[in-house]
């Protein structure tokens, strides 16, 4: 592990690659089912599992080469026998004296590996010689040092910015760290997909910690349906500077907008929107909304809905019925503190490199928040694209943008921010925009969406439907990764697609600020209600009666 002046991990400094060999672990056996693998067998102690890297040295093309292998299942081999182990008076010591083994022998394992390759250092990435080992051909331990620098598709010669995202399950703590290119997910976009409370929103503020430091500077957006993401602004702390305070005195700017500041403007809506948020309009409302909607953007930045609805009796020629029902329901829907008349004209003050804004959404309706992210992301693609065009210079760099419950802005169904999610994930790379999507039902996500994010960090999932969606979404994460799922504990992730040469099992790192999405202890917090309602002072309304049953009085 290589580490900077304050003890923090830094990513290997350069593209050598160090040796790839280390400890000896087990001999080859035989080959295995499919071409790629092979079984070797191993002493119980040695302590491997499955998602290990072990290596081999084979000859390729004339050439010694160390080939890298993904341990993919293991079984016993030989153990104490079971009948003596069946009777619980026995002890298993006095059982190995008996068959003359020593204990610590009696163990042995099985294991099938998988193929990786040898890492090609032209093309930065592996390549599977397609030959199997030969029985008998020792395996070693694949050295941190090795996987630390050929695990991530990184270029560290670069000097572009990397996430520090934790280390190599199945190694101590920090002993092989896993940089990923920040480049390669803001490029190809990233899902975080898990159950709940496996921990993504924790892997989410641990990437935008990374991405924010000063090596990265990152211009980041992120829609927070449940307000997970309020202890951010600690990244300015003081305790914090060492990691996120830059030698020119850059620190990270934290913009929460909470929900009351939150506003949608009339003229960033289409017609399509309107239409969703009236209620059953008529064949002629749509018709006389459409006309009217048609002239009053074409001459305005600045809509009320009455601006609407007086262009509606234009287009009536008189304050006809169907006039009427849309003021109705056009005032209905309009008529709220969340539609302003005026037009976003600057988009500055919600991204901006160097800082991560946080849309608290967690007042609004799932469909206000789903217009919200339309109208948003809208602007937001027009103002990427132009500058790209080199028309407009208002958003002059690349843009980031994370969905907590990605599944309500992207289902697999309708939502009004489906269609320009759908197209910033095909078309973004081309313009700078990312987007992470961040979901406990992956089942639930348009699937062109899902398989359309490039990178993927995928937590502990036990529902059969969620796991199907990502054996089906997922190309990068073969089968023997995806089988882990299920075993993954808080914190554990499995990350595989553009940010890495070969999908790996990790530990996430701890956050530097604090986690704002712990779970209520509940026991604690109702006795603790209980104990305030008890010694609240008299004339306060008790919840109980004098009996001790619930006061049933009608509210
Ligand atoms: N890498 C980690 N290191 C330490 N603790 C972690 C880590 N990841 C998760 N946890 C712990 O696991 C718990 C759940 O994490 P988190 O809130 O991120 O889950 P979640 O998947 O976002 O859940 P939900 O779907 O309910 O929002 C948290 O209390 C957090 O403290």
């Amino acid at each position: 592990m290589t580490s900077d002046e304050h003890g923090l991990p830094s990513p290997p400094a350069t593209r050598d690659v160090p040796a790839l060999t280390g400890t000896p672990v087990g001999t080859v056996a035989c080959p295995g089912d499919d071409p790629s693998e092979f079984e070797f067998i191993a002493p119980g102690d040695k302590g491997l599992r499955t998602g290990e890297f072990v290596a081999y040295n084979a000859t390729v093309a004339g050439e010694q080469e160390a080939i890298l292998a993904r341990v993919t299942n293991t079984t016993q081999e030989r153990g104490l026998p079971g009948e003596f182990l069946a009777n619980p008076d026995v002890d298993p010591d006095e059982v190995a004296g008996a068959l003359g083994v020593p204990t610590e022998d009696t163990e042995l394992s099985r294991f099938t590996a998988r193929t990786i390759g040898y890492f090609d250092e032209q093309i930065s990435t592996f390549t599977n010689p397609r030959i199997q080992p030969q029985p008998g051909t020792r395996l070693q331990l694949a050295a941190d040092a090795y996987l630390e620098a050929v695990l991530p598709s990184a270029d560290w010669d670069s000097g572009s910015g990397t996430a520090h995202l934790g280390w190599l399950l199945n190694r101590p703590h920090g002993a092989a760290n896993i940089h990923i290119p920040i480049d390669k997910f803001a490029a190809t976009h990233l899902a975080i997909l898990a159950s709940t409370g496996s921990g993504k929103s924790y892997t989410a503020s641990v990437l935008i910690e990374e991405m924010m430091r000063p090596a990265s500077r990152a211009a980041m957006l992120v829609f927070d349906p449940h307000a997970e993401y309020d202890t951010l602004p600690e990244m300015r702390r003081d305790e914090h500077s060492h990691v996120f305070e830059g030698d020119d005195g850059y620190r990270p700017e934290v913009e929460i907008i909470t929900p009351d500041e939150i506003t949608i403007p009339i003229p960033d809506l289409t017609y399509s929107d309107l239409l969703a948020l009236l209620d059953g309009p008529s064949d002629r409302m749509r018709y006389v909304l459409n006309e009217a909607w048609r002239d009053l953007t074409g001459e305005s930045n600045h809509i009320t809905p009455q601006d609407i609805i007086n262009k509606c009796e234009d287009v009536e020629g008189e304050r006809s019925g169907t006039v009427d029902a849309l003021a109705w329901r056009l005032n209905k829907s309009l008529n709220r503190d969340l539609f302003v008349p005026a037009a976003r004209d600057e988009l500055t003050d919600l991204v901006a490199p160097g800082q991560v804004t946080v849309l608290k959404l967690n007042r609004l309706s799932q469909s206000d928040q789903q217009m919200l992210a339309a109208a948003l992301l809208r602007k937001l693609y027009e103002a990427r694209e132009a500058a790209t065009r080199g028309e407009d210079d208002a958003i002059d760099h690349p843009v980031f943008s994370l969905f907590e419950e990605g599944h309500r802005f992207a289902p697999d169904g309708d939502a009004r921010s489906l269609g320009i999610l759908r197209r910033i994930l095909s078309e973004g790379r081309k313009f700078g925009f990312g987007v992470g999507i961040i979901s406990q039902r992956p089942s639930k996500i348009d699937p062109d969406v899902l398989s359309q994010c490039g990178t993927q960090i995928i937590m502990q999932i036990q529902n059969p439907n969620d796991q199907q969606a990502i054996r089906t979404s997922v190309e990068s994460a073969g089968e023997d990764v995806l089988d882990e799922l299920p075993g993954l504990t808080p914190g554990q992730a499995v990350v595989a697609g553009d940010a890495m040469n070969t999908p790996v099992l990790l530990n996430v790192r701890e956050r530097h600020t604090e986690h704002g999405a712990d779970s209520p202890e509940a026991t604690k917090e109702w006795k603790t209600a209980h104990d305030r309602l008890e010694n609240e002072p008299a004339g306060v309304t008790d919840a109980y009666d004098d009996d001790g049953d619930v006061d049933e009085t009608p509210l």
